[in-house]
């Protein structure tokens, strides 16, 4: 792995304390981008609650959080659990409110799709359509009375296309819609719904020497040539739930180093 994917990069621009006495539920807390976007959210002050199915990866983000200005609990469940992931979302409405939800937890297999099955794309539009619309209304009453805000974690390219990635994009494209239209009838409400469109972020999955063949071809795809880091998709999450990002929803923000206007993925190209 070249150091040039992993390169240090401080990109916190958010002041301390900015967030005590605000509550955020954050999803696939676990691991990669969203364990980034919890750490952020606890050292601007915010008490987080975070879930994913795996509950060792729960705990290390809890041991890293540990010491900061605020808080994480979690409680493993897997999103695609309707009723438990319902049942959870009130729990943790009921006990601490919620003033941004952050639905991250998602992925996606890379497949032409000539090889998707019907119940392969069926999973990946359950998992990163139907379930971030489940918790995302289950969450209403809760932003509702805290007039709070929702960072959905998208892809860069849902509104072009990407090659390898037809079940995935239809999803967050969905979302992209679903976005828009709760950021039209929620308005009344003082809620905010957005989305966050990463190129490629070089978290675990990706990270390994055997995916590097992979990662050098996304890179290559990326105009700037530098794949995005989790803490400055931390950051932005962490920007449109304060203060500054009042008036924007209904958003799609890429962050991608132009990616999104680039020449696409091109590692599934030869089917
Ligand atoms: C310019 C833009 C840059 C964008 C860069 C994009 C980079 C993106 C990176 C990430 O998203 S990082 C996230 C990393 N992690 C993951 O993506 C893993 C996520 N995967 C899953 O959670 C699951 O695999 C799933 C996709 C939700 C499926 O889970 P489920 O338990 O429902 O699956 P199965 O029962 O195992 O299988 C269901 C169905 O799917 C078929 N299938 C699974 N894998 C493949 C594959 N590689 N190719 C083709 N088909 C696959 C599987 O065969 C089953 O179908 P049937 O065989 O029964 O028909
Ligand atoms: N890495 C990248 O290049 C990019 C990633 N993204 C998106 O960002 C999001 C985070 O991905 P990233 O951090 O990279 O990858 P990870 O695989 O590290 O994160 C995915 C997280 O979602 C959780 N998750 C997956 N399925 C479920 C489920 N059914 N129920 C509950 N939690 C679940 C996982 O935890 P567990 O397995 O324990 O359940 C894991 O913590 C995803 O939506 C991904 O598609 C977007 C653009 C680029």
């Amino acid at each position: 792995m070249s150091s040039s994917y992993n390169e240090p990069y401080d990109a916190s621009v958010l002041r301390d304390g900015l967030f005590v006495e605000k509550s955020a539920f954050v999803s696939g807390a676990g691991s990669g981008i969203g364990r980034a976007i919890v750490l952020r959210l606890v050292e601007l002050g915010m008490s987080v609650f975070g879930t994913g199915r795996r509950v060792e990866m729960l705990e290390e983000t809890a041991k890293r959080a540990g010491g900061k200005a605020g808080t994480f609990t979690y409680k493993p469940c897997n999103v695609r659990e309707t009723e438990a992931i319902e049942a959870l979302v009130r729990e943790v409405g009921e006990a601490q409110g919620i003033d941004l939800l952050v639905n991250n937890a998602g992925g996606q297999f890379f497949a032409p799709g000539t090889q998707i099955s019907r119940r392969g794309w069926d999973s990946v539009i359950d998992l990163n359509l139907s379930a971030v619309f489940t918790v995302t209304k289950a969450a209403h009453p809760y932003l509702k009375a805290r007039r709070g805000s929702v960072a959905n974690i998208s892809l860069s390219g849902v509104d072009r296309g990407s090659m390898g990635l037809a079940h995935s994009i239809a999803a967050r494209a969905g979302v992209l819609g679903m976005t828009r239209s709760l950021a039209l009838e929620w308005a009344k409400d003082g809620i905010r719904l957005n989305c966050i469109g990463p190129g490629t972020v070089v978290t675990e999955g990706l990270a390994v020497e055997a995916a590097r063949p992979m990662l050098d071809r996304l890179v290559e795809a990326t105009p700037m040539g530098i794949p995005t880091s989790v803490e400055e998709v931390a950051e932005l999450v962490a920007f449109l739930a304060s203060p500054a990002g009042r008036l924007m929803t209904g958003q799609l923000i890429q962050i991608d180093g132009a990616a999104h206007l680039g020449p696409g993925l091109h590692m599934i190209a030869a089917e």
